[in-house]
């Protein structure tokens, strides 16, 4: 039953599969300095029958109208860029299949209409947020302004401490490189106090989107496989400060000699 199932789905496009951890943008503003997936991970990974096939974690895009939320999204989900602007009205998903250290895994991204009058609608939709994406225009400072805005009511539906958040500067094929130099300054400061990691994509281009969104799926699976971990081994697993993760070493298949794996998420 199960492997007649398996025929019906394609398989995971090539530049959907990622083995080695994605690099950040720019070290000023990085979440997660990590160049290989966690041990235990990766080990969990290998493990892995199949049955953890069905992960998925929410991403949610949110800013101001106009700043190329959409763009973005169809650019890394349907390669496809319109200059025509269509406001998203209320809210729209998309599900997109990787395949992380050999596990298929999806992202399922929530694209939230910019204009006030939706945003009602919209923030119902924020809840429960792996990660979230806030996103201005490289050539439309004030719009950097709101997104502080944009991240406390995406943050007021979530667990604290729960997402992973980044701030996306678009359109970048719109300014030049001085001016994207200058705002990318002001972004970082902005990208710091909001706990978040900083990006600037062009939807047109396709300047940085797959490296973007393959960043984002590294982060969130590596997260929630951590969680999976912490929960299929109950009380011996333990996050501590710093996101330091300590597993017993029977349950989690630690080599010989060690009592105890300690290791640097970050
Ligand atoms: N040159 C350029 N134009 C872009 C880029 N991204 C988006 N645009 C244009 O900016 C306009 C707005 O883009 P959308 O993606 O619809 O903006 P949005 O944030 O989804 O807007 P709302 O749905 O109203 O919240 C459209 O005309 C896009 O063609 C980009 O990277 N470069
Ligand atoms: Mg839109």
């Amino acid at each position: 039953m199960k492997s007649s199932l398996m025929h019906l789905v394609p398989p995971v496009s090539r530049d959907r599969i990622i083995s080695q951890f994605p690099k950040w943008y720019t070290p000023e503003a990085c979440l997660q300095f990590k160049e290989h997936f966690h041990a235990q991970v990766r080990a969990a990974c290998q493990r892995s029958t199949g049955t953890v096939g069905l992960k998925l974690s929410k991403v949610v895009v949110v800013g101001d109208l106009y700043v190329g939320k959409t763009s973005l999204i169809n650019r890394f989900c349907k390669d496809n860029f319109d200059r025509d602007y269509k406001a998203t009205i209320g809210v729209d998903f998309e599900i997109e299949r990787f395949e992380i250290v050999g596990v298929p895994y999806n992202l399922q991204i929530w694209d939230t209409a910019g204009q006030e009058k939706f945003k009602c609608i919209a923030s119902a939709y924020y809840r429960g947020a792996e990660v979230i994406i806030t996103v201005f225009d490289l050539a439309d400072i004030q719009t950097l302004d709101h997104t502080k805005q944009w991240l406390e009511d995406a943050l007021r539906e979530n667990e604290p401490d729960s997402s992973f958040i980044f701030l996306v500067g678009t359109k970048k094929d719109l300014v030049s490189d001085a001016v994207c130099e200058r705002t990318e300054l002001d972004a970082i400061r902005f990208a710091n106090e909001m706990q978040a990691e900083y990006w600037s994509v062009s939807a047109k281009t396709g300047e940085n989107v797959k490296e973007f969104f393959s960043r984002v799926a590294a982060l969130a699976f590596e997260q929630s496989m951590i969680k999976e971990l912490e929960k299929t081994s109950g009380r011996m697993a333990q996050i501590g400060a710093g996101n330091l993760i300590k597993l017993e070493k029977n349950l989690m298949e630690i080599p010989e000699g060690n009592t105890q794996a300690s290791l640097s998420c970050c």
